[in-house]
């Protein structure tokens, strides 16, 4: 089985984009092609494309339940939503907004809590586990620490979810807006902010071309301390990597990167970057151990 899964999601244009050209063409469920505004063309192939009018439910089913399933086998698990500020990666991750009561747009968050769980009790009488639940920020902000039911201990900030269930492990990623600085006319804090997770987005980058450009063979190294957030992911990714550079049938994980895109021309370029990263991830395929 391939355990890493890059998909694409093109949300509906809104209110700010009305009237505005798309900038791209539907061929089938795989793939589209992205058109500049001198209609040069870029085509693109994941494993699967959520259009505009794909549901939450899709998403899930397809890039999350596998993962939220074999997690309770102890094979860790990584849900990556990247892309533009706007592009839809917390609506993905989380749904509309927590005063939105329709279930159907749910976002992958609470339906993989659902879901855990339900596996989890559906195990019987297997052996206790133990849920531990952790949200990081790349600010590195800790804000509480709660207990609830199964001993879980939790330390909350911003952007990932993490459990672990028996000697597995799931991590959900909400990634900071990828645009370049300039883009978003930042000034004092929040131009700081911005810097320390385009550090962390442009560490991220490094890792994954150190995971993509090696020779076969050849280990070469790994980039992971570079940030909090390559820290973070090391787990998902080291056995990739050490599977992938050293040729062994080994990873006892599974990643799934969804690139999140405006379907706007104005938008071309930033999207063509957030395709252009997720690219980069297709075509390593590894076989899955248990831990
Ligand atoms: N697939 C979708 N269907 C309907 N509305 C969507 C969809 N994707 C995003 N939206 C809406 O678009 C707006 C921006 O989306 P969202 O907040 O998820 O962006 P984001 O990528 O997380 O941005 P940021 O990096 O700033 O957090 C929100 O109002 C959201 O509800």
């Amino acid at each position: 089985m391939a355990n890493i899964r890059v998909c694409a999601r093109l949300r509906p244009a809104n209110s700010k984009e009305d009237g505005e050209a798309l900038c791209f063409t539907r061929s089938d469920s795989q793939c589209f092609t992205l058109q500049d505004e001198k209609d040069e063309q870029y085509m693109f192939s994941f494993d699967k494309v959520f259009y505009e009018d794909s549901e939450q439910a899709d998403v899930y089913e397809f890039l999350a339940r596998p993962i939220v399933t074999d997690a309770v086998k102890a094979i860790n698990g990584t849900i990556i939503t990247y892309g533009q500020t706007g592009a839809g990666k917390t609506y993905t991750m989380e749904g509309a907004g927590i005063l939105e009561t329709d279930n159907h747009k749910k976002g992958l968050l609470p339906r993989v809590v659902d879901e855990l769980f339900e596996a989890i009790n559906f195990c019987g009488e297997t052996p206790a586990y133990k849920i531990k639940l952790s949200m990081n920020g790349i600010a590195n902000r800790a804000v509480g620490e709660t207990r609830i039911p199964l001993s879980i201990s939790s330390q909350f900030s911003l952007s990932s979810l993490n459990f672990v269930v028996s000697i597995g492990k799931l991590v959900l990623v909400d990634l900071a807006g990828s645009e370049k600085v300039e883009k978003t006319g930042a000034e004092g804090r929040v131009l700081e902010e911005a810097k320390t997770i385009n550090k962390s987005l442009s560490a991220l980058g490094n890792v994954i071309n150190a995971l993509t450009s090696g020779q076969q063979g050849k280990a070469n190294h790994i980039p992971f301390r570079d940030s909090k957030l390559t820290r973070i992911l090391q787990d998902a990714l080291v056995s990739t990597i050490v599977s992938f550079e050293l040729h062994l049938e080994g990873g006892s994980s599974q990643t799934a990167l969804l690139c999140c895109c405006s379907p706007c021309l104005c938008n071309f370029s930033e999207s063509l970057s957030t395709l252009r990263f997720g690219a980069r991830y297709n075509g390593i395929s590894l076989i899955c151990v248990l831990n």
